[in-house]
């Protein structure tokens, strides 16, 4: 039986993407998991770390039935000495080469998905690259339109344990920008096209059959009545009231604070927030570290952590694995739905 090809790309050299990657070994997968980056690199912050590990080349003409459960490598070479802890611009197109590596593998079919390790968005801009995230950077480079970010986890006191309890996720109208600008990043337009794609996936993806998503407003209190903003009025309402006439079941747009208690979310699938520091910080806190970050509305596959470059944890070994298996978890079982369909 085949297993899907995972890219996994080990993200910053300076962080805590390597050893996370690296302490993916010996642990089973159903996939196989093919690390993109400086093979060097890895095997050094695995030995720093303390990890045991054995990596082997990776060869694209091997069949996917072959072998068992070792990590392979997609060497990179790495632009300067990476040093744990301290970014360095010199490798800012490094990082950017094994995105790109993988999303080509994605779309031509040599991998089933994409699975990101963290990277530091501020040196690819020191390097002089105008870059905000992942996901806009993955859209831009597959000339999709509109992508959204979505992140999820199980919640519950035992959810991390026993991979269990209901799933809270989050997705957003917006994503990186600064706050001033989010306002006019709103408009009719681009948050009927969000829904949609969010409606579409929730369906493809996660087998849902009817989505139920429930919908912020923008400002304190959702504008109370037009007296504290209009977008509410002006824009998410009319949006909300045009897709329910196309049959998609949304739920708002409700005040933001009192959005995330079990009366709304319990029967949620879903909650669009409109910007990322409005429903991100609830999302992080009720799952962070085996959260998971997936972007929709891609012509490809792409997950990731719930978490950033941590370079304070870089080469100590103590950062938590948690969020990446739960991301390959998630991209495994995303391909396996893809291939059934
Ligand atoms: N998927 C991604 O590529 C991604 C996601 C989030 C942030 N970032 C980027 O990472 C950089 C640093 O961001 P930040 O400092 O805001 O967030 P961060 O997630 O790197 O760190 C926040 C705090 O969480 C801790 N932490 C993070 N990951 C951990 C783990 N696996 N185990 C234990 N503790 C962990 C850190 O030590 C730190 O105290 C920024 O450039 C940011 O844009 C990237
Ligand atoms: N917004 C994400 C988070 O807070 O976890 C993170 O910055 C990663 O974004 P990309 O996947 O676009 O890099």
């Amino acid at each position: 039986m085949s297993r899907p090809r995972i890219a996994l790309t080990t993200g910053e050299p300076a962080g805590i993407g390597p050893e996370l990657c690296a302490a993916l070994a010996g642990r089973r997968f159903d996939a196989r998991l093919v690390l993109i980056g400086d093979a060097g690199l890895i095997a050094e912050r695995a030995r720093v770390c303390g990890i045991d590990l054995a990596l082997r080349p990776y060869d694209a003409s091997r069949p996917d039935t072959e072998g068992a459960d070792e990590l392979e490598v997609l060497h990179v070479p790495l632009a300067a000495p990476a040093v744990a802890g301290r970014v360095d611009p010199a490798n800012a197109r490094y990082v950017l080469a094994l995105l790109d590596r993988a999303r080509d593998g994605c779309m031509r079919g040599e991998f089933a998905a994409m699975v990101t390790a963290p990277l530091h968005k501020g040196v690819i801009n020191d390097a002089g690259i105008a870059f905000t995230g992942h996901t806009e950077y993955l859209a831009d480079t597959t000339g999709t339109p509109q992508v959204v970010m979505m992140l999820a986890g199980r919640t519950g006191a035992d959810a991390r344990t026993t991979a269990d309890g209901p799933w809270l996720r989050v997705a957003l109208a917006t994503t990186h920008l600064p706050l001033s600008a989010v306002p006019a990043a709103i408009n009719r337009e681009s948050l009927a096209r969000t829904l949609r794609i969010l409606d579409h996936d929730l369906r493809a993806h996660f087998g849902i059959a009817r989505p139920h998503i429930v919908v912020a407003g923008l400002n304190p209190h959702a504008g109370e009545g037009g007296h504290m903003g209009r977008e509410e009025l002006d824009v998410i309402a009319p949006v909300l009231d045009a897709l329910r006439a196309d049959g998609l079941d949304l739920e708002g747009p409700l005040p933001a604070d009192t959005l995330f208690v079990p009366r709304h979310l319990d029967g949620a699938d879903a909650v669009l927030a409109m910007f990322h520091d409005q429903g991100l910080p609830v999302l992080k806190y009720a799952t962070f570290g085996h959260g998971i970050n997936i972007t929709l509305g891609l012509p490809l596959i792409r997950t990731s952590v719930d978490h950033g470059t941590a370079l304070d944890l870089a080469g100590t070994g103590r950062a938590d694995t948690g969020s990446l298996i739960e991301a390959v978890d998630a991209a495994i079982s995303m391909a396996r739905a893809r291939r059934t369909h």
